[in-house]
């Protein structure tokens, strides 16, 4: 019979989204399994036949109510948390995108997965972040659109 390998979980596929506006950026504090209580970007699962920018657009607006425009790929990066309480293995596709209407506010619409979102300036980020995100600052990616 095939050996059934219960220890390694298979990669799961993240879409987590650059939420800009000006210098800064949309984070919330998870409430969740992966990354408990670390700050992270809007985002989530990739489900069965999206493309990226409609999985994007989709979990920003199930997380943050936000509608959002203008988005783009930015890169992947991969990601195998062994210090979480149970390992996993993302494959986390980022985004960047900007709301549709700078004056609408984010509401916490999944306050049992989120402790709630608010805008941090890129040179100033809350502490700790979410693996992914932290992996990414610290290779010194910028987001950012060259100004
Ligand atoms: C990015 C990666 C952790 C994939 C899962 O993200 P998530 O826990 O935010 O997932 P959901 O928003 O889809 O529940
Ligand atoms: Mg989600
Ligand atoms: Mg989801
Ligand atoms: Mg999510």
């Amino acid at each position: 019979s095939p050996s059934i390998n219960l220890t390694a979980p298979v990669p799961k596929v993240g879409v987590a989204v650059f939420l800009l506006k000006g210098k800064k950026l949309l984070l919330g504090r998870r409430l969740s399994a992966i990354g408990n209580r670390t700050f992270a970007l809007p985002g989530g699962h990739l489900e069965f036949g999206e493309s990226f920018e409609e999985c994007a657009a989709r979990e920003v607006k199930e997380e943050t109510g936000l509608d959002i425009g203008n988005i783009e790929y930015l890169t992947v990066t991969n990601n195998v948390l062994l210090k979480e309480v149970k390992p996993i293995h993302i494959v986390c596709i980022f985004m960047r995108a900007m709301v549709a209407d700078p004056q609408q506010q984010p509401l916490n619409v999944e306050p049992e997965k989120c402790d709630g979102w608010d805008w941090y300036d890129w040179d100033d980020l809350p502490k700790p972040l979410f693996g992914p995100l932290e992996n990414m600052v610290q290779s010194g990616f910028n987001p950012f659109p060259a100004s």
